[in-house]
């Protein structure tokens, strides 16, 4: 997972760039850290993008990307 810290700004902000193997918890994960709920996950298609506001001044925006998806953007560097 990658950070990336906007600066300039009042409102301090970072993304998360969330990779891994289909199936390996991403989205799961990323529920986990918006509510305390169990999820049943389907295989996300193409990618989430979810905000999370972890203080007055501070968010969270992930970018939780599909691993099927994955695999096609590693493929077309092999074409
Ligand atoms: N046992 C166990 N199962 C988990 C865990 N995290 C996720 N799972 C299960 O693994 C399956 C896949 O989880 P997802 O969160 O959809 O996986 P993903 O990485 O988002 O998969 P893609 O969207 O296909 O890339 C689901 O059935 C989850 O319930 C964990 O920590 N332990
Ligand atoms: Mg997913």
């Amino acid at each position: 997972m990658g950070l990336q810290i906007t600066k300039h700004s009042k409102v301090k902000q970072a993304n998360i760039l969330m990779l891994g193997l289909d199936s390996a918890g991403k989205s799961t994960l990323l529920y986990k850290f918006k509510s305390d709920e169990v999820f049943l996950t389907i295989p996300t298609i193409g990618f989430n993008v979810d905000m999370i506001e972890t203080g007055k001044d501070f968010t969270l925006t992930f970018w939780d990307v599909g691993g099927q998806l994955q695999y096609l953007i590693l493929e077309s560097f092999y074409k």
